[in-house]
């Protein structure tokens, strides 16, 4: 990935109303294992290396990567659940190991895997708790209550014990009791993973809606390449710890060094075509693929085609996002 690092120091400088601040972060974990009797080994793990990033007030970023690459050791970090071993972290000028309270009224966290709810009790006594415990004022919680309850369809499950919850009725759950309390940024863990296309497409609706509406700063690990597609118009990609992307989602073509593809339709059967900086990967009778890198522009593979070729047809196929990502994952990291 050549262009990796260019890309990551230029969209860097742009940022400079930093709500999200990570600067040359570090974590370290001691790990000790059992190698035989009566011996240990200890090794160290460096989760996150030298990791940099801002995020501005309002944006929404993806951030994803392959398992392991650091992405929840990243977020437990800005939520001052783990201290960084070096580096600085600032999430609305609060240093979230230090002052971790403070900051968690200004927070909201869903993890799509683990759920805050209370398991036992109707869905809407986890929202009365959440009342209390981050004393939202009553004509403020009642107001997002209800936006909540209408934007996610929680009418009907208000009064259901959450273990009774299907899995997409919970995560809706989870996701108004993580902003009763009007977070001004929230971090979204896997918030879609196991639901259905339609309870998907809710969630997205919604966190759309809210970015647009009330500003909220949105930080969404995922597997899901729609889940950015659909809602981030920003996306950093760590691997082993460190960032090896951050930009446009539609920058990730170039850097992952992703090729398009041309598909041409001949008058006739022909030997594979000869054009310059593009290469037949496939022949099927009159119907043959091209492909050319994707940074670069099809006029003139078209243009030669046209000239020296019996053209009937032609289309340009984009390349497939989560080959581009796999194939950027494979790759060493360069920040
Ligand atoms: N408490 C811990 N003690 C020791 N090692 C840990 C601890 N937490 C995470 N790690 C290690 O740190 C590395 C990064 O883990 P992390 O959970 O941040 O990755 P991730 O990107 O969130 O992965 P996934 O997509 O699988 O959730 C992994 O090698 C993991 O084994």
């Amino acid at each position: 990935m050549a262009g990796g690092a260019a890309v990551v120091s230029e969209y860097r400088e742009l940022r400079v109303d930093a709500f999200i601040e990570v600067d040359r972060v570090e974590k370290v974990f001691d790990v000790r294992r059992r190698t035989g009797f009566m011996k240990r080994e200890r090794r160290q793990v460096r989760a996150v290396d030298s990791l940099s990033f801002t995020v501005a007030r309002g944006e929404m970023v993806g951030y994803i990567g392959p398992n392991g690459a650091g992405k929840s050791t990243t977020v437990k970090m800005l939520t001052g659940i783990l201290m960084p071993s070096a580096g600085r972290l600032r999430v609305a000028g609060i240093d979230p190991s230090r002052e971790r309270t403070r900051l968690a009224h200004r927070i909201g966290v869903v993890f799509g895997q683990r759920t805050t709810l209370w398991w036992d009790l109707p869905l809407i006594d986890s929202y009365r708790l959440a009342h209390r415990i981050y004393r939202i004022p009553d004509a403020r919680y009642r107001e997002n209550l209800d936006r909540c309850v209408e934007l996610l369809q929680l009418e009907s499950l208000l009064d259901v014990p959450v273990r009774q919850l299907s899995l997409g009725q919970r995560m809706r759950g989870d996701i108004a009791a993580a902003l009763l309390h009007d977070p001004e940024v929230l971090y979204l863990d896997e918030p879609t993973i196991g639901l259905d296309v339609v309870s998907k497409a809710k969630v997205r609706g919604f966190l759309r809606e809210l970015n647009a509406e009330r500003g909220t700063t949105v930080l969404l690990t995922t597997h899901d390449l729609q889940d950015i597609e659909q809602l981030c118009s920003r996306v950093m990609v760590i691997d082993h710890g460190r960032l090896v992307y951050d930009g446009p989602l539609a920058g990730l073509h170039e850097a992952g060094e992703s090729e398009r593809m041309l598909v041409v339709d001949l008058e006739r059967e022909l030997p594979p075509v000869r054009v310059a900086s593009a290469r037949v990967v496939r022949v099927e009778g009159p119907r043959q693929w091209l492909a050319f890198p994707a940074g670069q522009s099809a006029a003139p593979v078209v243009a030669q085609l046209a000239a020296e070729y019996p053209l009937v047809d032609l289309s340009v196929r984009e390349p497939d996002i989560e080959a581009v990502i796999a194939k950027m994952y494979a790759e060493k990291a360069v920040s």
